[in-house]
């Protein structure tokens, strides 16, 4: 699936403006580039890409700081990186995690959200309904090795890929706390959750915004494996190894058909979606109470 209109023009624009790969871009072969180390890393300003091809395995490791929120750039960065490893052969499966210390994602990026118009609300769901759509049908095994918080948009992401491994940490919440906030998670994200856990799990999580400690998270079933969080990477890619051990075009034409229908509900009723999001972020009520939000944020260390 090629990038969406509005997002491949952004992504070019980002590009045009200096998007800055360090090494080779995947896709291309040349020779080995990096720090040195004889590995073809490369990164963008938002995400830094280590790649092993002898494995087939790229560690993605998103590093936006503070909080890793969704802004357009880091989703656009995010997508690009993407592209280049889904279109690249020697690549059959990608660990995503964080490098900024405790935090996955902070979720939906909320100065995207509070005080902008409403052409901007559309652009910046669309991206956010391309994020999810393109690692949701990914053709390659994504693990998601969550090294920290995992709030809302951030549980979005982790919930796409196929496995989702938790560092044992009681900071380190998962889940969809958009009730909290006031705001309602999508149709398609809450498909998403309940395929994961199932309906009345669900039903609790999303209306009462649940973030889910490590030990609740395995029992819920929204991640995998809690294991300490110094053997984070390490199980992240032994996991790996094992959904990479079964034929690739098998697991992956069996991958489509399980999550067909639930991605086909929004590609079908994508401009709707959109429209919904913007008629709900533009509300009054909305707008004040994410800015009330922000602001508590901001004034937190103070
Ligand atoms: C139909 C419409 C509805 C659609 C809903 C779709 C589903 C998704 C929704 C969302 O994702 S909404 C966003 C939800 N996310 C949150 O509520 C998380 C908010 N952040 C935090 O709780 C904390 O920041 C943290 C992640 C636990 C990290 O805490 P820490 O103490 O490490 O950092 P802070 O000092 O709190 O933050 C640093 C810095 O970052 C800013 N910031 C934090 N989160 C966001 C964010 N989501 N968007 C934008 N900016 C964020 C925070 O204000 C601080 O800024 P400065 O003070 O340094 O300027």
């Amino acid at each position: 699936m090629a990038l969406a209109g509005g997002v491949r023009v952004r992504a070019r624009a980002l590009l045009r403006a200096g998007a800055q790969f360090r090494g080779p871009v995947l896709g291309r072969p040349e020779p080995a580039a990096g720090g040195g180390d004889g590995t073809r890393r490369f990164a963008n300003l938002r995400v830094l890409v280590e790649p092993d091809p002898a494995a087939g395995v790229a560690v993605m490791k998103l590093k936006s700081p503070p909080v890793n929120s969704l802004s357009l750039e880091f989703m656009t960065e995010f997508l690009i990186s993407l592209e280049k490893l889904e279109n690249d052969k020697a690549f059959r499966g990608v660990v995503i995690t964080s490098d900024c210390p405790g935090v996955f994602s902070a979720g939906l990026d909320l100065t995207e959200l509070c005080g902008q118009n409403p052409a901007h609300y559309a652009e910046y769901w669309k991206a956010v309904q391309e994020l999810w759509l393109r690692l949701f049908l990914s053709n390659m095994v994504l693990v998601a090795a969550i090294n920290g918080v995992c709030p809302a948009g951030g549980c979005l992401m982790a919930l796409t890929c196929d496995v989702r491994v938790l560092a044992d940490n009681p900071k380190f919440v998962i889940g969809l706390k958009e009730t909290q906030l006031g705001i309602v998670v999508p149709f398609w994200l809450k498909d998403n959750l309940v395929n994961t856990i199932g309906h009345r799990a669900s039903e609790h999580a999303l209306q009462l915004g649940l973030l889910f400690p490590p030990a609740e998270a395995l029992q819920v079933g929204i991640v995998d494996q809690v294991v300490p969080e110094d053997q984070l990477q390490s199980t992240a890619l032994s996991v790996m190894a094992r959904w990479m051990a079964i034929p690739d075009h098998a697991r992956h034409l069996t991958k489509a058909m399980m999550r067909k229908a639930t991605a086909d509900s929004l590609i079908k009723h994508r401009d709707a979606d959109i429209q919904n999001f913007v008629n709900f972020i533009s509300r009054d009520s909305i707008q004040k109470t994410l800015q009330v939000y922000l602001q508590k944020l901001k004034q937190k260390k103070g």
